[in-house]
């Protein structure tokens, strides 16, 4: 039988056949990503084969269908190893707002580097509109002639007065989706709000801490009655950059990325070196400063803005 993980915790997984029918299922055999040993080598948004073992009706996973992106979690202290959190993701949220906790545009731009870094297009949700100020709704104004301008989508919304979120149902209809976001920022609101009979607890903080590889992973879809999955992982509510070698870092810079063959040297770090087409579309105002200072920041490994 064939069939969708929805939900996985360290031992054992959910697995949903394409009627609707839910199993609980666990894994024989070895599943390697190439130079990485994963803790937990399957995750929701995975498909599988499994099968009954004979005489009993304990579902074991024997098959994993190949990915399109899969998004993971490094060990901080063993670097090759890794929990894979979720596979298939048609698209990332960042949910941020512009009222309190304002997000920083350092804090999107790392988003977006790592939803390039995985292939997975990302989307901005603004989310307390019904708080923002005139200032706020001038930054909003601002964020978006900068961020549409590259291609990547912004909403605003009320996920308490429930402003646009029509739209966002429109969004997520039909896809698998990924919620990321600052804690505070209003994703379980938000969530609440697409699938009112869910009802995740909001304005708690969460009790998800990084205690090591050992610390049991929990991912869960949620299926929306309209067709789609919405992907909520505790663990990776704030997705961090994953390693990118520093001379890839550019081409998660979709500005940068159209550029580059345009630079006088072609190991150009677009630091300070002459003749470089980076530098120039910032100077003329061509590609955000906002936007190179990231790449500055992240590329020297030291972005603590937050
Ligand atoms: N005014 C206003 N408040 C909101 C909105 N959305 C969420 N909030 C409030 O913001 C606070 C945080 O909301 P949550 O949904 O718990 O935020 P979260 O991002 O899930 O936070 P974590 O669970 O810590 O990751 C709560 O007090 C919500 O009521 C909104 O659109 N407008
Ligand atoms: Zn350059």
């Amino acid at each position: 039988m064939q069939g969708l993980i929805i939900k996985s915790t360290g031992s054992w997984y959910q697995v949903q056949t394409p009627d609707g029918k839910r199993y609980e299922a666990r894994i024989k055999g070895k599943f390697r990503i190439k130079g990485l040993t994963t803790t937990n080598p399957i995750a929701v948004g995975d498909q599988v084969d499994f099968e009954f073992e004979p005489g009993s009706d304990n579902a074991v996973i024997n098959n994993l269908h190949p990915r399109k992106n899969y998004i993971i979690r490094k060990s901080i202290n063993l670097s090759k190893q890794a929990q894979i959190i979720a596979a298939n993701l048609d698209q990332a949220f960042l949910v941020v707002t512009l009222a309190s906790p304002r997000t920083s545009l350092g804090f999107i731009d790392r988003f977006l580097v790592t939803a390039e870094a995985y292939d997975i297009p990302a989307v901005l949700i603004y989310n307390k509109l019904d708080l923002f100020s005139d200032e706020g709704l001038e930054i909003l104004a601002e964020h978006k002639s900068i961020y549409e301008n590259i291609g990547y989508p912004c909403y605003e919304v009320s996920a308490l007065v429930g402003t646009n979120i029509n739209q966002v149902k429109e969004l997520i209809k039909d896809k698998t989706t990924l919620f990321s976001g600052h804690s505070g920022v209003g994703k379980s609101s938000l969530i609440n709000a697409l699938l009112p009979d869910l009802s995740l607890r909001t304005g708690e903080v969460s009790d998800w801490s990084d205690k090591g590889m050992h610390t049991t992973t929990f991912a869960e879809m949620h299926q929306l009655p309209e067709g789609g999955f919405i992907v909520d992982t505790p663990g990776i509510r704030e997705l961090g950059v994953i390693d990118i070698e520093q001379g890839e870092l550019s081409h998660f810079f979709p500005e940068m990325r159209e550029r580059l063959n345009q630079c006088r040297f072609n190991n150009c770090r677009h630091v300070n070196e002459p003749g470089c087409a980076i530098i120039a579309a910032v100077e003329e105002g061509e590609m955000e400063l906002s936007r190179y200072e990231s790449y500055l920041s992240i590329y020297h490994g030291h972005d603590t803005r937050a």
